[in-house]
């Protein structure tokens, strides 16, 4: 079981003017420190708050690479929450679980014809080698039981729904980039996401 650890508040977003709370946690090691931010509309009250449960991408929410969505999910899941509220698991999880070195080799076969999926399990992994328990102990440590699920990914809310009270599931908006249409392809045929390509 995991508890809070310590929370203190910080403003965020691209003008740092964003009110909200960082929270570390209890259990998780080294490789796996998780953390959660609560955006100060809703706060923990909220009885059905917005949760994205964001998995740690360097090169797309760092460095707003060109291959992937990821950064424009995060940042469009903290704008969002800055209007009406919400939290945000930022799980340690680079690479769908596999790591960023692997994930760099991941994009080198990406290079060379393989899509997202094939380039795993060439590497040896399963498609998505993540699980999301650390994500419900986080939720339970929050004592969030119900939500609303900002994701495209059904494996993920099905995941969660498992544990917690998935309400709704409000899917991120699509973030096509002349680099990222054949990821974001395969993440529809394949991973069955729900994005909408024309
Ligand atoms: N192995 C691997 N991981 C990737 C690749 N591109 C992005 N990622 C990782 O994928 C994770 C995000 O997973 P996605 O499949 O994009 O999305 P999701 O979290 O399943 O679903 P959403 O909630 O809709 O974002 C992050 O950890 C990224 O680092 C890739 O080509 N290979
Ligand atoms: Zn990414």
């Amino acid at each position: 079981m995991s508890e809070i650890r310590a929370r203190v508040n910080l403003k965020v977003g691209h003008n740092s003017d964003i009110d909200a709370e960082i929270l570390s946690f209890t259990c998780f090691d080294k490789d796996n420190e998780h953390v959660a931010m609560v955006f100060k509309q809703a706060d923990l009250k909220q009885d059905v708050p917005l949760v994205r449960v964001h998995s740690e991408c360097l090169t797309g929410d760092v460095f707003h690479s060109s291959r992937c969505d990821c950064g424009e999910q995060l940042d469009e899941s903290i704008e969002k929450m800055a209007e009406e509220g919400g939290v945000i698991l930022y799980m340690r999880q680079e690479g769908r679980g596999i790591g960023l070195y692997n994930k760099i080799d991941a994009y080198v076969l990406q290079s060379q014809g393989l899509n997202t999926y094939q380039a795993n399990n060439h590497l040896g992994f399963d498609d998505d080698q993540r699980s999301f328990e650390h994500a419900i102990a986080m939720l339970n440590a929050l004592d969030i039981k119900q939500l609303k699920l900002l994701t495209n990914n059904p494996r993920k809310a099905k995941a969660l729904a498992d544990h917690v009270d998935v309400k709704e599931v409000v899917n991120t908006r699509v973030h096509l980039k002349s680099d990222n249409a054949e990821y974001l392809a395969a993440k529809q045929q394949h991973g069955k996401h729900n994005i909408k390509l024309d």
